[in-house]
């Protein structure tokens, strides 16, 4: 039995990812974790999430139930996040990360507790984004090189705050990695004004944020004559709360190390 706690408890993930956990036989619902001084702390997370009265309450702080989990989950934001990574690599807990959003020095800084905890980090938990990955390693490799313009159009929700969202930079990482490209070098983040036209190795990024979106992404391979378009489309953060609940029965079987969904999932 893998003892799940979920931090962001009160958030869209966080409630979701309370049903996930209820669904699992191999999975139990360790504790929930909000905001500190949040007026939900003492609030039953079962009722926060809208499954009905669970029996385990909601803290504001890790240290109050340290001895009640194995693995952590944690969708909320890079400084909380990296503040809850240091708390599990001090505790001996396992933790997966889904929170998005971090700068290259927060990235940094995740990736100093390599040798320290066992920890999984990915930007989209669902198994189609991940199998996506894979085949958009096979569309660049096939096509990058022959003239066709890539292009990485993302769409969610009015309330998210990052952009491009970390599936659509994990997309073009992937693209440009298998054409030898990098995207510090060669991602056009922004296209305004008298920008002129577009290079032929760039590839650029759009953000669309509105309404209740779930989550969509789709990478654009364009030439004269003809585009392929790859595309995922989330309708229910299930998804997502899902694989975070398998990488979590994953993780608290592995060595200290950093892994993501395609070592969950076995597609590397
Ligand atoms: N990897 C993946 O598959 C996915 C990743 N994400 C990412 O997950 C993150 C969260 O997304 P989402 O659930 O939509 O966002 P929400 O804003 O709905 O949830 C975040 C939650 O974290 C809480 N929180 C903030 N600070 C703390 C703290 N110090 N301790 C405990 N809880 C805290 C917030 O509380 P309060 O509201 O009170 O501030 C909020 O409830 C984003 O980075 C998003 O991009 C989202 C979906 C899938
Ligand atoms: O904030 C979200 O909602 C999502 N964030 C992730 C991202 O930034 O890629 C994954 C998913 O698309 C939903």
């Amino acid at each position: 039995m893998t003892r799940i706690a979920i931090v962001g408890v009160a958030g869209r993930m966080g409630r979701t990812l309370v049903n996930a956990v209820e669904q699992q036989a191999d999975a139990s619902l360790a504790g929930g974790i909000v905001e500190p001084g949040s007026s939900l702390a003492g609030a039953d997370i079962g009722e926060l999430a809208g499954v009905g009265k669970r029996g385990v309450a909601a803290v504001d702080s890790l240290d109050a139930i340290v001895d009640d989990f194995d693995v952590l989950i944690d969708f909320t934001a890079p400084q909380v996040t990296l503040a809850n990574l240091a708390f599990c690599a001090e505790h001996g807990k396992r933790i997966v990360i889904g929170t998005t959003g971090m700068n290259d020095e927060e990235l940094a800084e995740l990736d100093s507790y390599r040798d320290k905890v066992a920890m999984v980090f990915a930007p989209n938990m669902s198994v189609g984004v991940n199998l996506t990955l894979k085949l958009l390693e096979t569309a660049a490799k096939a096509l990058g090189d022959e003239g066709y313009d890539i292009e990485v159009i993302e769409s969610h929700h009015r309330h998210k705050v990052d952009a491009p969202s970390g599936t659509a930079i994990k997309m073009g990482e992937v693209v440009a990695e298998s054409l030898g490209r990098t995207l510090k070098e060669h991602g056009v983040f922004e296209r305004v004004g008298q920008c002129g036209p577009r290079t032929d190795k760039e590839i650029g990024f759009a953000t669309v944020r509105a309404g209740d979106i779930v989550g969509e992404h789709t990478v654009m391979f364009a030439t004269e004559g003809e585009r392929i378009e790859i595309t995922h489309k989330a309708s229910s953060r299930m998804t997502f709360a899902k694989g975070a609940v398998r990488a979590a029965r994953w993780v608290a079987n592995q060595p200290h190390g950093r892994y993501d969904m395609q070592d969950v999932l076995g597609l590397e």
